[in-house]
Parts: C-alpha cells; structure tokens; sequence
C-alpha cells in the first residue's frame, strides 16, 4: 500500500512496461546516425540535400480569417494531424519561401559549424553533437513535406508570420504491457471535479489520496534503503536526501540488496584473478573485496584546487598516453585487417566463462554489412548491429541476463525467430560480425563501432575526433586485443543506483577516466530489472550530444553488465543546490541549467525519448560546469515524427537589430554570432573583424529570415506505468490516466521550481500527501526567493494539470524555449558560455577527492595515485 512508504523517502517507482515497445523502437536507434565512416561532412552538401529532398509546396498564403483560430484549438489539432500554417505577410519579404528557408537552414548550420569551430578551439572532449545532430537535422528535413493546400489549420499562435509545415505523428509504437486497471483508475468526470480550481485544496487532497489507483505494482512499492549496509560517508549522506529510484514490481530491502552489491565486487576480482596477463607496467597486484574503498574513505572532501573553466579536455592524470597515441596512429596504420578487431576476430585473454564483451554499435558500415549478410542469409536477419564477444555458454542461452543476445538486437524485437537467428549464427561472427555461439574459446569479435579503430575511430562522431578518450580505448583494445574489465583500475564508487553501482575508472594505461556503471546480472534478472538496465544501454548508445552522457563501450560478463560512460566530476545540481546559500540557485543559474535541461530533453525527444525521471539527482555536473543528464533506465521510448515550423518573416526588427546587434545582450537574432553572455572561449569565424561582423548581421538582418522551427515532439507517446520519483510525478501519471511526453515538461516545471525555489511545490509529509496534492493543490509560490514574473509564468505554465494545456505538450521545447524567462539566451551557444559555477575539485556528487582534470593541472599517474591515497585515505586497489 501506498501508505507503507517512509514519509521522507522520495523515490522513483516504476511498473513493468512498454518492453516490447522498446525493442519494437530500436530502429529509432540508428536514426540519428547519418555519416557513414570516411564520409566527410559538409554543411553545404547538406543544405543542398536538404532543400532537395524537401517538397516545399506550401503556399504561403492563408487568408486572414484562418488565423482566428485558437490556440488551444491548433494544439489538438496539432497532435492529430499535419500542420501548416502560413501568413498573409509571408510574401511580403521579396524573397521566396524555398530561398527563405534555405537561408534560414543554412544560418542554422552556420550556427553549427559556430559551435563546432567552437569545440575543436576547446578540443572539447566529449558529448559534442555536431554533425550527428546535423544528421539529426537532415534527416528530419529530409522527411518533411509541405503541403499548403491540405492543411488547413492556419494558426500563427500570434506570432503573426509563421508558417507551420508539419507531418503527421506516428502512432506510438510502444505497446502497454501495464495497464491501470480499469476499476482503479479515477473516472475523468471526478477527477475534473477534484482538479477545478475552486475545490477545497484540504478536502479535495483527501478525497484524491482516496481517489488514487492502488496498482498492484504500487502496492509493492517499498522505499529503498538509504544505506545498504555499509558505512555512511559524507557525500552518501547527502546521498540519502536523494530521492532514490525504487523498483515497484519487487521490493528490495537492505537485506536482500546487500549481498547482490557485494556479490560484484568478488567477481570483479575473480575476473581479475583469472586475468593470465597483466599489463605491462602494472602491479599485478589483486586486492580483496575489502581493498574496495569504504564509504568512508571518501568521506574526506578535499576542497583544494584550482579549476580551469576553459581548458575541456579529456579526464587524463598523466602524458604518457598522449605519447602513446602517435605510436598508436602508426600502429593502427600497420595493423593487418585480420587482426583489425573492427574486422576480425581478437583474442581475449579472460577466463571463457567470464568474458564476453560487446561494444557498442555506432558505426553505419557496420550495420550496411549487417544488412548485406541478412540479404545473403535469411536466417540472420534480425541481427543486431552489435557484435559480441560471448562465451557459448552465454549466448547459448537466450534468456540469459546480461547484454549479451537478448539484448543486442537494436532494430526489431527480440522474437523466436530471433533467437534461432541467434542459433543460427554460430560460427558466422566473423562474416557477420556476430558473437558465435558455441565458438567462446577465447576468441572475441568486436564491433566496428567500437569507436576505436582507424577512420572511425570516434564511431560516427567526426566532431568527437579530438576526444582522446576514444583514442584510448582504441589504444588499450589495439594494445591487450581485448577489451573489458581487466582494462579498467577501479579507483572509488562514485554512487550506488537502483539497478547498479558506477564506479569511478581509470582505462590502465591512459590516465582516462570513465565512469563504470556495473550491473549483477543475476540480481537484474532476479528483480526484472533486466529491460531497465537495456533501454538505459539501448538510449546511452543513440545519444550524441553535449547534454547528455556518451557511452564508450559496454561489455558483459557471465555475472556482469557494465558501461562505460562519461564521467562527471561536478557531483549532481541537487548536491549543488544544497551548497548555495539559500539552498536555491540565482535566477540567472536556474535559467542556465534549466535551458541545457531543456536541450537534452529537447534532443530527447526529438529521438522517441520521453525521459520521465528529471530531477536534479539525474542532472550531473561536467568539469566545465555544463550539464549532462544521466539515467535513462525509466525512460519510455517511442516513435516521433519531425515537424517543421517555419518562419515566413523576421521576428526581429531588422532596423532594431542592425543598429547594434551585438552590444544587445538579448539579441536574440539567428545571425548574431555573438553570444548575449561572455564567451572568452569562444571567437566566431565571421566576427574577425568587429566592423565586418556588424556589418554582416546587419546585412543579414534586413535580407533574411528568421530559421525555421523543428519540432520532433513525441505526442503520441503513452504509457501507463507508475514512473517517476514521488515529488516529480506528473498529474496523469499519479492517476493512471496514461501519459506522453508532456510528463517531461511537467517535470521540468518541478524542477525549475526546485532550482528556484528549494524545494518542489507539491511536497507533502509523505509520498501519498505528496501524490494528494500534486493531483488536487493549485501551485503556489513562497514569497521569498523573490523569483521574476517570468521564471513564475513559465512554470506556471509547466505545471498544468492537464497534459494537453501545459506548455510544451505540442510543440514541444520549441515553446519553452520562447518562453519570456529564456529570452535573449544564445541556444546554440550556451554549451559555450560560461556556467554559473565551476566544479571545485572535488567530487561533489561523492565526497571523494578526484584529481586535477584540467590541462594545466593535470598531474602524473603516480602523484595522482598518491593524493588519492593522500587524501581519500587511499585507494589503493587495483582489481584488474
Ligand atoms: N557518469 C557519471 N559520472 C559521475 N558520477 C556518476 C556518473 N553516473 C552516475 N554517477 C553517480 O553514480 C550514482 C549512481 O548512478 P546510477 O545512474 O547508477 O543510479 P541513479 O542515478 O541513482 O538512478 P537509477 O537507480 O535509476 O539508475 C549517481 O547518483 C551519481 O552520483
């Protein structure tokens, strides 16, 4: 029962779901890749493309009349059907709509190309998005087709002067596999009735606690334990005020949970000890499970340091490996393609019962040969693009846990077919680049995307060439030919999950730092949890932006699934929050996170990814003080159609903007290369020159047009399930009603509230009082923080009972975003403005001391072992 929950526990729960839908979506996957390797990428090439494949037969010209429509009328409309809309006023700029809007897509991708001259001037390391979300964008226009004359819904939303050119929503693919039964769901009539607004907020709480479907899932709902049984640090102190995601299906307590998270740390070292080669260099020295670092020993929080806010580089503790890698280039260059392990098979020098590693798909040529071997064999179809490295003993079984078969297969669901496609496949690896089964005997095959070999070395990330971390896997994996958990020096636990442990990774040898997510496979499958840890793998491997985490590699033993992931130095924006004076955050920090937020939720979507767990736990800090939103394992995936909105006419007054575009800290022109916050970092191409650039935006500003809108936002999207964390539930999700994408938005709003604000506007003394008000309290603000009238506005509008009133629930963050609280802010830029606040050096998140990541602070290996050992009482373990 709902009531057995811990008033002060806030958690995520969850209920089984939409796994065939996932599976069924894993062609969303590969949607977003575009370049195949060696294909060099070219802006204009893609401009022409686009305006090629685009049929723009929209008219432009709708009668006045037709802009009477409503608002709220477009909005359902929209989510039904195509959009396009067109102002009277869009043929009054002299310039035709197709060279308009090509003017406008190419200012998009001299934006672009801004931010990507502006990362190679950073080398900044990892998560950029460059030309995948070029890719992204082309694609989207690619499949968009205007046509004016069978749209009739000619809705401006007073803007006066767009034209709206949309498609047609796909049906949401996502299958409900939990249901709210009908009998516990709340009939709509009273819930209205409990919602309107001149309800006694105290009667109608009661009534709704009442009121709220008890699923059989929820009634398993049980808090999870803040501590499992180990000594409390300081930062898992902090932990513990964090609203900790539990599993709803089965409750797991400490006693139970314990053993399975011990359990991982002596079959780390087993792996270790069955390791015959150590690498060279290396101690070879294995620690017990009690060398692992107590929770204690990172209790002492070093704040020295400096930071070096410009200097974005990979997370590396020495040069030797910058040294390494010319030796490496050559090496590469010398290696015979049989031993290519892009294109062959690899030794693996782990015990056959232990190993099996699979990396990660992200190369294209790999997936066209997967393509051309299902034409040549039948019975291969379905392959996943991945290729494994499995022992027959794993994948011989298809139910068993772990990443390994049952989880690969990223463009279809997995099926009996598949599965004897799997069986099928022994022996095939090498055409295929599939695992063999029933082949383990040491040997491994590893996919092209690895992202560590030759011209694709960054996967299909051309703009990620400079982040060495890539090089550095490629660099162990060419060095070990293998790749897995003996390449890894395990350095601290960074935090404790629902369905995991991540760990804080050194990549032996490279002075890389990765963060390591390990799963024990047996307590997944035990706890059904399986499908949770595979979407989160299955998301991680399509992101490709510099908000969200980038996935290196992952590999899966007998008892372990890991990933291995971007690492976050700056701790989490709840630990963050908490540190700031008033426990909230200034205004102008709330809307800096809240906009990168609201990228990476944007980008989200636009994939058929509806994140549903957004909360300031999830939203770790970079080095550089930018975001990265992590955790994807509650979060739905679904199919999405693009929608492109586009701009007949400036937004802007060119006379306005050209008397001085730049000095204006809220030029909010598309061609103003100047970012309305100081940059230093940054110097845009075309503003060599301060006299040339002004007369360029100027120019531009009274001959162009503002760039279209593109808005992939997953409407159709539903699911049932009981997701989220207590005070972050949406409305429709608390009661059962089925949810979309709008649930990320209603998030959002909690969390702007939160950074804003301190604390969540629906808390109540429990979770149930929680859930009660979320569903029947009006918002309300507290009067101190004194918050501007447009942070309250915008989330106001957020936290709109009703999904399909709430602000972004049609067009997505396209609305958001031109929300009055966000105006002046440079989108395309931000990832290259300064952050409000700088990680120190220390690991927020943790307690623990981490070491210098910048350049200029960037110290030897064995100094840094040496503070580590200094400072966090020493980790002084090498597992592998
Ligand atoms: N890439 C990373 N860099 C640094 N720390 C990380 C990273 N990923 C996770 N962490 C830390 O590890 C902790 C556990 O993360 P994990 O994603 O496993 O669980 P979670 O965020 O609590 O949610 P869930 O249980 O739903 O998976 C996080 O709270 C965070 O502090």
């Amino acid at each position: 029962m709902m009531g057995t929950l811990s008033a002060g526990t806030s958690e995520i729960v969850e209920s089984a779901e939409e796994l065939d839908s996932e599976l069924k979506m894993n062609d969303i996957a590969g949607r977003h890749r575009l370049l195949k390797p060696g294909q060099n990428y070219s802006i204009e090439d893609d401009i022409n493309q686009l305006f090629e494949a685009i049929d723009i037969r929209c008219s432009g010209r709708v009668s006045g009349t037709s802009h009477q429509v409503s608002k709220d009328a477009f909005r359902k409309s929209a989510m039904k059907r195509p959009i396009r809309v067109s102002s009277p006023q869009s043929s009054g700029i002299g310039i035709s709509e197709s060279v308009s809007l090509k003017q406008a897509l190419r200012g998009l991708c001299i934006s672009q190309a801004s931010e990507m001259a502006a990362m190679k001037r950073l080398s900044k390391p990892a998560g950029l998005s460059g030309s995948s979300e070029a890719g992204t964008i082309k694609r989207l226009y690619r499949a968009v087709v205007v046509d004016a004359s069978e749209s009739g819904l000619p809705f401006n939303e007073g803007k006066g002067n767009l034209v709206e050119i949309s498609l047609v929503p796909e049906k949401s693919t996502s299958s409900f596999y939990e249901k709210v039964p009908e009998s516990l769901q709340v009939p709509k009539a009273e819930l209205s009735q409990q919602c309107a607004p001149s309800c006694n907020p105290v009667a109608d709480a009661t009534t709704a606690k009442s009121m709220l479907p008890i699923t059989p899932a929820q009634d398993e709902i049980v808090p999870l334990p803040a501590e499992i049984g180990r000594e409390k640090s300081k930062a898992e102190l902090e932990q513990n005020g964090k609203r900790k995601p539990v599993h709803s299906l089965l409750s797991v307590d400490a006693g139970e949970r314990l053993p399975k998270l011990e359990k991982i740390v002596p079959t780390l070292n087993e792996v270790a000890s069955k390791t015959s080669t150590l690498d060279k260099g290396q101690k070879g020295k294995l620690h017990s499970a009690s060398s692992l670092p107590s929770a204690s020993s990172g209790s002492k929080v070093s704040k020295s340091g400096s930071y070096s806010p410009h200097l974005i580089k990979p997370v590396f503790r020495s040069k030797n490996f910058v040294k390494k890698k010319v030796k490496l280039d050559s090496a590469l260059a010398s290696t015979p393609a049989g031993s290519n392990p892009r294109n062959g098979t690899i030794n693996n020098d782990l015990d056959p019962s232990t190993s099996k590693l699979v990396f990660q798909t992200y190369n294209y040529t790999l997936k066209n040969e997967t393509k051309e071997n299902e034409k040549a064999s039948p019975a291969s179809s379905g392959r996943n693009v991945s290729i494994e490295v499995s022992s027959s003993v794993v994948d011989s079984d298809a139910s068993k846990p772990g990443f390994g078969s049952n989880c690969s297969n990223r463009t279809r669901g997995v099926t009996k077919g598949d599965e004897r496609s799997r069986s099928s496949e022994k022996g095939e690896f090498s055409q295929s680049s599939k695992s063999s089964i029933g082949q383990y005997s040491s040997s491994t095959s590893i996919s092209e995307e690895s992202n560590v070999s030759g011209s694709s070395r960054s996967g299909n990330r051309p703009h990620m060439s400079k982040d060495l971390r890539w090089e550095a896997i490629h660099h162990v994996q060419k060095q070990h030919e293998t790749f897995g958990l003996r390449n890894f020096k395990l350095l601290k636990r960074l935090g404790c999950g629902d369905i995991g442990t991540v760990y804080l990774v050194e990549l032996t040898g490279t002075n890389c730092l990765f963060a390591l997510k390990v799963m024990d496979n047996e307590f997944l499958a035990t706890r059904k949890k399986m499908p949770r840890a595979q979407t989160e793998r299955e998301i991680l491997q399509m992101l490709d932006h510099p908000f969200l985490p980038t996935l290196y590699a992952h590999f899966t033993t007998d008892k372990l699934s890991c990933l291995v992931m971007e690492y976050c130095p700056g701790g989490d924006l709840h630990v963050l929050r908490q540190k700031q004076p008033s426990r909230s955050f200034s205004e102008q920090a709330a809307r800096f996170y809240a906009a990168e937020v609201l990228l990476a939720l944007e980008y989200l979507h636009m994939l058929g990814v509806v994140y549903r767990d957004l909360k300031p736990e999830n939203i770790l800090v970079r080095e550089d003080g930018h975001i990265m939103l992590s955790d994807f394992d509650l979060s739905l995936r679904c199919a999405v159609n693009p929608m492109l909105l586009k701009s007949a006419s400036p937004v802007v007054e060119p006379t306005k903007k050209a008397s001085s575009p730049c000095t204006d800290s809220s030029c909010i022109h598309p061609f103003c290369l100047q970012p309305s916050w100081q940059v230093p970092c940054f110097t845009p191409r075309l503003l060599s020159t301060t006299a040339k650039s002004r007369k360029l935006k100027s120019d531009l500003a009274t001959q162009v047009t503002p760039l279209p809108q593109l808005v992939a936002e997953p409407t159709s999207a539903r699911s049932n399930s009981f997701v989220g964390t207590h005070e972050y539930l949406a409305p429709e999700i608390i009661k059962g009603e089925g949810h979309g994408s709008a649930v990320d938005w209603w998030t959002f709003g909690i969390f702007l509230y939160e950074l804003l604000y301190g604390k969540t506007p629906f808390k109540g003394s429990g979770n149930e009082d929680t859930l009660a008000s979320v569903v029947s309290h009006s918002l309300k603000f507290p009067e101190s923080p004194m918050v501007s009238f447009h942070a309250r506005d915008l989330i106001r509008g957020l936290l709109v009972k009703e999904p399909e009133n709430r602000l972004g629930s049609v067009k997505g963050a396209t609305e958001i975003k031109q929300h009055s609280f966000f105006e002046g802010l440079n989108w395309a830029l931000i990832r290259c403005a300064i952050p409000p606040e700088m990680p120190k050096l220390c690991d927020a998140g943790t307690g623990s001391t981490v070491m210098s990541m910048s350049v200029q602070k960037k110290e030897s290996a064995k100094s840094d072992c040496k503070d580590m050992k200094d400072t966090t009482e020493c980790v002084e373990f090498e597992l592998f």
